[in-house]
């Protein structure tokens, strides 16, 4: 049986990990494209190697591994090393996530999301059945993220500025889920969502 594919997007601090935390505890397999990204740089290897030799051994910690807060603040400012830091980052994470794929198939899963940042940005949204965007007031996103992950408002600035706007989003997702209340909202909405989009899909 074809696996359903279904992506899930939105902007830093929009609420997509919460949304995927959602469905995954409704037995939803979701997988953490962010997640893998950052195991590249987390965990010295290959990764690492290729992140020093593009960047620098200013970037290496004593751990071994990539000091990312420095790493962000350079390529959030700079287009072209934000390239080349995904050029070195994504091959590997669509690695990742094939192998992750394919253990939610062996497992007898007929539907899988993929927690997706860049969905939008990287043309990637042939690749699933629907996709799925969050949004939510720029102005509460920003005061989550630096309330909850202790970032700067200029560091949430670069990050926006990287990444789809929200017109974009709304033009090319196939469902939106608006996070602009609490929890429990944000979780009715999601379910509604998710059972929406699998509908439509529906033979
Ligand atoms: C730049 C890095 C080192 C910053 O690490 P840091 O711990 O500060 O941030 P974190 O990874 O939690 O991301 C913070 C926010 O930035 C977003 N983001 C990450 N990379 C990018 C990017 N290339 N373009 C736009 N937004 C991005 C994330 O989705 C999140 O909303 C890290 O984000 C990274 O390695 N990025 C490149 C790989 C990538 O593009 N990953 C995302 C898709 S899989
Ligand atoms: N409805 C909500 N009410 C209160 N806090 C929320 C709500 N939705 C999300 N949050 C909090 O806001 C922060 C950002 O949410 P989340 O991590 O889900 O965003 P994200 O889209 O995955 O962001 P990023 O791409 O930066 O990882 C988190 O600390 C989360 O717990």
């Amino acid at each position: 049986m074809d696996l359903t594919r279904i992506g899930l997007t939105g902007g830093i601090g929009a609420g997509k990990s919460t949304v995927a935390d959602i469905w995954r505890a409704d037995g939803v397999p979701v997988i953490d494209l962010d997640a893998h990204s950052r195991a590249v740089l987390d965990v010295p290897g290959p990764g690492v190697e290729e992140a020093v030799a593009r960047f620098g051994e200013e970037f290496r910690l004593p751990t071994g591994t990539i000091d990312r807060g420095a790493l962000a603040a350079l390529v959030f400012a700079d287009a072209a090393a934000r390239a080349d830091l995904e050029a070195i980052v994504l091959s590997r994470v669509d690695d990742a996530v094939a192998a992750e794929e394919r253990a939610a198939r062996a497992a007898g899963h007929a539907v899988v999301v993929h927690d997706s940042p860049l969905l939008l940005e990287k043309e990637r949204d042939g690749d699933y059945d629907a996709v799925v965007g969050v949004l939510a007031p720029r102005r509460e996103r920003i005061a989550r993220v630096v309330r909850d992950r202790g970032r700067t408002v200029e560091y949430v600035a670069g990050v926006l500025a990287a990444q789809a706007s929200d017109l974009e989003r709304i033009r090319r997702c196939d469902r939106l889920i608006l996070n602009n209340a609490g929890r429990t909202v944000l979780g009715e909405r999601a379910r509604r969502a998710l059972a929406a989009a699998l509908a439509e899909l529906a033979p």
